[in-house]
């Protein structure tokens, strides 16, 4: 099933609760929620108490994207804020396998993103461990940045990959996803689209409403 993650790192952060009230009732599947610590991207969003402070005004899935250095310190904070799905980045933790192992005992499911200049056999040995796999189609840090064409042969070999061992885990990919592109990166192999500033640019229930009659014609 396709599924759209609106990234609120476009949102009016002045209105945050009030701008995901809006993409919920829009029909979001998930809530995207990009943290960044200024050390493994070069800037900085919102954290753990951001996220706590916004987790009551929706009940869809908190997909919390962590673009943070060794993520494994602050699992907890994230548990602790409602976070449903957590993702970390290969590049940011020293021990992989730990990091994944610790999110899926916290109860959370465990996605694990890659930059776009990862390899995809770094997950060669935790591919059966992870819930979802994050595509970066820009460089991590911010909004509004071009997709990165070499990201669609990454889809496709991603998926032929999973089909290869009997996986369905989910692909997501985030960076520059907009409705002209779209069908062409769910044909490639993905099925979770994160989509920020095409979705809170402009009017944001049509937006939310545009995803959906692209994903309707193609699934
Ligand atoms: O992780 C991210 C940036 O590092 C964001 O999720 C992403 O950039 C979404 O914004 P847009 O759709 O405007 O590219
Ligand atoms: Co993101």
């Amino acid at each position: 099933m396709l599924k759209l993650s609106p990234s609120v790192l476009s949102a009016d952060f002045g209105h945050l609760a009030e701008d995901i009230q809006i993409i919920d009732q829009a029909g979001s599947e998930y809530i995207h929620l990009d943290v960044m610590d200024g050390s493994f991207v070069p800037n900085i969003s919102f954290g753990a108490p951001v996220i706590k402070s916004v987790r009551p005004v929706s009940d869809k899935v908190f997909d919390v994207h962590l673009m943070i250095d060794e993520p494994v310190r602050f699992l907890q904070d994230y548990k602790n804020c409602g976070a449903d799905i957590v993702t970390v980045h290969a590049e940011a933790c020293k021990h992989l396998h730990r990091t994944i192992a610790a999110i899926k005992e916290l109860g959370m499911k465990a996605g694990v993103a890659l930059n776009p200049a990862t390899p995809l056999s770094v997950l060669d040995y935790v591919l059966e461990d992870v819930d979802m796999i994050l595509i970066m189609s820009v460089n991590p840090g911010f909004g509004g940045q071009k997709f990165i064409p070499s990201s669609l042969r990454k889809i496709t070999e991603t998926r032929a990959l999973l089909n290869s061992r009997g996986l369905q885990t989910d692909i997501q990919v985030d960076g520059g996803v907009t409705l002209s592109n779209v069908a062409e990166i769910i044909q490639a192999g993905a099925n979770v689209l994160v989509a920020g500033s095409a979705v809170f640019k402009g009017d944001k229930v049509e937006n939310v409403k545009a995803f959906h009659k692209i994903f309707s014609e193609i699934q």
